[in-house]
């Protein structure tokens, strides 16, 4: 076959071997989705195999299509069959088949992070908790934690470890919610994220007649990202495979980024345990990155201890040196970006397609967008506030949602009362009260709440039931736009935005019209072959925030370092290369934290294939305030060789302000600027704090103490002065010279 031809060796090894477990962990850009690729299209193609006995499982839907769009290149139109998708997209489409033998109607909701919040605060309230102390966010990651690990509420009451845990956190009723969370759950007809994994889990092990069936169609089973799959995704994959034991995972532990989600590195090492017969495939040569790139990032990943050791290398030319950017603001950082981009496109002849900024929180994107749309850049955003996170699409999915799931009281809470029909806070939570205290569902609460509401709010309840049963008629009989269109009319909504003629109000309407647009799209796309409003709000519900670049014109991507797993894209910028924010002071609890952000710089630079740009600013805006910033000690790890700082940008002088300042971080990389002009190789002057060194309480600091720096080392304090509510200390350092600090930032161990 021709398409063989374009595979290496061990590649084609690994595309041939179709039969028994297989496994490939190797490093970024060395093919292993592309073998997933050709292996599917091999099955296909020259064994014959029916593209419904082959399930494989990717990181994205968006990966997914593009396997399944390359796949189709390769061997014809049959290849959509195949079932290709996320872990949460194809479980969701199992339980919705079989739904009824865990007792959830088949057109269960699908709760978002913003609904499962909303019924933790609901809960906590009801509970008469305080919220500060049970935040919704913190009291969802730890139910996520138990689920992702499989451990039922009941599980969870009972693990006396799993409590002293929450009763030293102060949370002795956590398990208690838990078990409200799910029963609330359970009654509204809703699963959260982790519940399609978790149920998925529980009705594999409890009807052994549905894991049968699909252990028999799925021949074939394949995993690409394999190094990010919790051990929840783990054991139905395995499950899924213990028929054929047809299975291929690959992946690369380097670039395991999801630990805090639950992915364990261990599924890895247990692959081989489980499958003594496993054939193993190692594929060393990159073919995405210029050499330059391929060693930077080698040189990176050896800093950290717990690795699989392997060999990545390229007969990529050289390419040119990563180059590295100082800016002396956010602001700054971003003009610089925007600017190298217009350069670079117009000299290289390159598209917007061919850059992506990536960053470690999506906060940063805001200096970049603003600097990218002065300079006329079209640019997208993956991630983030995205279009199915704004209100008024909220709202209407809300009364699309109702309409097929009744039970849905996250739903039914966002309408009840908008567009306003007079039915206030109190009638809401007694309807809601009803239901739950007495154990009747919420829809026939609803539909006979006028019996004990009574007056305005009765018959406004009334009006409600009456238009939502109207709904449903449609629902019935016609498809999932025409449907949408008649709620998004009748139910007041589209009037009450089209009423407001602000510009946010106009852009509200339109971004209602969009959804329409979405859903038209939707009924007429041939390869979606149930029309049925309930299957298109299955499908919106696992569009995860990485998927949404419906747009196809030629922009810029923007996204966190998360998101761009897998990805691949000509020049690339790495920006807000600054301690603390990457990497990120969040995370930083122990060694095992530092190695996975140092992962999370190697996937970042490993999805550059022609050039690498490592930007910091030196100051900047987060959490309200102007913090001045150091450069992060990832910089210092990268092998001096491969980098060089940018000479345009180096040269140009800094405003006056900051001369003076001295801010810190300054002094070492100057030392690189001169360096690596001459091609030297870089010897940072960076100090390593003291095994022992810990911050201390600056407040009562005065001249004359010595104190130490993490990165600037020994000095003096010469002294002391407020500015505003800013105390600063100019400090006389051995080696880096005079430098004055916020108090309130630096970290200084005062040496007594
Ligand atoms: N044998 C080959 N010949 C030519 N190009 C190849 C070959 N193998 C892989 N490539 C190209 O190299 C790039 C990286 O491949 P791919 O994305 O499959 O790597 P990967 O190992 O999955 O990377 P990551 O770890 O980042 O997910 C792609 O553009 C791919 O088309
Ligand atoms: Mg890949």
């Amino acid at each position: 076959m021709d398409y063989l031809k374009e595979l290496n060796p061990p590649q084609l090894q690994a595309v041939e071997h179709t039969d028994g477990p297989v496994m490939i962990i190797a490093g970024a850009g060395s093919g292993k989705t592309r073998v997933l690729t050709y292996r599917i299209a091999h099955l296909i193609y020259s064994k014959g195999i029916d593209p419904f006995n082959i399930l494989s499982l990717t990181f994205t839907n968006k990966a997914a299509a593009e396997m399944k769009h390359r796949i189709e290149t390769l061997v014809g139109l049959e290849a959509r069959n195949t079932w290709m998708g996320t872990f949460h997209s194809i479980f969701a489409k199992i339980l919705r088949v079989e739904s009824d033998k865990i007792g959830y109607p088949s057109n269960f909701t699908i709760y978002d992070t913003d609904d499962s919040k909303s019924l933790i605060r609901t809960l906590v309230k009801e509970m008469r908790l305080d919220d500060k102390v049970y935040k919704p966010s913190v009291v969802l990651s730890r139910i996520s934690g138990a689920k992702n690990r499989l451990i039922s509420w009941q599980a969870y009451q009972d693990d006396p470890y799993v409590k002293a845990d929450d009763e030293a956190a102060m949370r002795p009723r956590m398990g208690e919610i838990y078990q409200r969370y799910q029963e609330r759950l359970f009654k509204a007809g809703a699963m959260d994220f982790d519940d399609l994994l978790f149920n998925t889990n529980v009705l594999f092990r409890d009807h052994l007649d549905v894991l049968n069936k699909y252990q028999q169609r799925f021949k074939y089973v394949m995993v690409d990202e394999f190094q990010d799959t919790n051990i929840s995704q783990y054991l139905i994959t395995k499950k899924l495979a213990s028929m054929h034991q047809n299975i291929c995972v690959v992946g690369d532990d380097a670039q395991s980024i999801y630990a805090f989600r639950g992915a364990d590195i261990q599924n890895i090492l247990n692959f081989e345990k489980d499958y003594p017969d496993l054939f193993v495939v190692k594929l060393e040569q990159n073919y995405r990155s210029t050499k330059t790139i391929v060693e930077a990032a080698n040189s990176i990943i050896d800093k950290n201890k717990a690795q699989l050791k392997k060999l990545v290398w390229t007969s990529n030319p050289d390419g040119d040196l990563i180059e590295l950017i100082k800016a002396t603001s956010d602001n700054e950082e971003g003009r610089i970006v925007a600017t190298t981009i217009f350069e670079e496109k117009n000299n290289k002849k390159l598209n917007n397609s061919d850059f992506a900024i990536l960053y470690r929180t999506n906060s940063q994107s805001r200096a970049m967008e603003e600097a990218l749309r002065k300079m006329n850049l079209t640019y997208k955003i993956v991630g983030g506030l995205s279009f199915y996170q704004r209100k008024e699409i909220k709202d209407l999915m809300a009364y699309l949602r109702f309409t097929v799931n009744p039970m849905d009281e996250e739903a039914f809470k966002r309408i009840i009362n908008y567009p306003k029909r007079g039915i206030g806070d109190t009638s809401v939570e007694k309807i809601l009260v009803s239901a739950y205290e007495h154990d009747i569902p919420l829809w026939d609460v609803v539909q006979n709440a006028h019996s004990f509401l009574g007056g305005k709010a009765g018959s406004s309840v009334d009006d409600f039931s009456t238009m939502i049963k109207s709904f449903q008629i449609e629902v019935e009989r016609k498809d999932a736009f025409e449907a949408a269109s008649t709620v998004a009319k009748q139910s007041g909504l589209l009037r009450e935005l089209y009423e407001d003629k602000t510009i946010e109000g106009l852009n509200r309407y339109e971004n209602v019209q969009e959804l329409l647009n979405a859903i038209k799209e939707y009924v007429d796309n041939p390869e979606n072959e149930d029309k049925s409003l309930g299957a298109f709000l299955q499908e919106i519900a696992l569009l995860t925030d990485n998927d949404q670049d419906k747009d196809k014109t030629d922009a810029i991507t923007l996204m966190t370092i998360h998101a761009s797993k897998g990805l691949e894209f000509k020049q690339v910028f790495v920006v807000g290369m600054e301690e603390d924010l990457f990497p990120s002071q969040m995370m930083m609890q122990s060694r095992e934290d530092l190695e996975e952000e140092r992962r999370l710089f190697y996937v970042a630079t490993t999805r550059a294939m022609d050039k690498l740009y490592l930007t910091y600013a030196l100051t900047r805006y987060r959490f309200g305030r102007l913090l001045n910033c150091e450069p992060s000690r990832f910089l210092e790890e990268v092998d001096p060789n491969t980098i060089k700082v940018n000479k345009r940008m180096a040269s140009k002088e800094m405003p006056g302000a900051f001369r003076k300042e001295g801010l810190p971080g300054t002094q070492g990389f100057i030392g690189i600027k001169k360096q690596a002009e001459s091609r030297q190789p870089i010897q940072l002057k960076i100090h390593t704090p003291s095994p022992d060194f810990k911050p201390s309480n600056t407040n009562n600091l005065q001249p004359e103490q010595l104190v130490e720096h993490p990165k600037f080392g020994f000095g003096k304090v010469q002294k002391i002065e407020t500015e505003g509510l800013n105390k600063k200390a100019t400090i006389q350092f051995e080696h880096f010279g005079e430098k004055t600090l916020l108090l309130s930032f630096a970290k200084l161990r005062i040496i007594d």
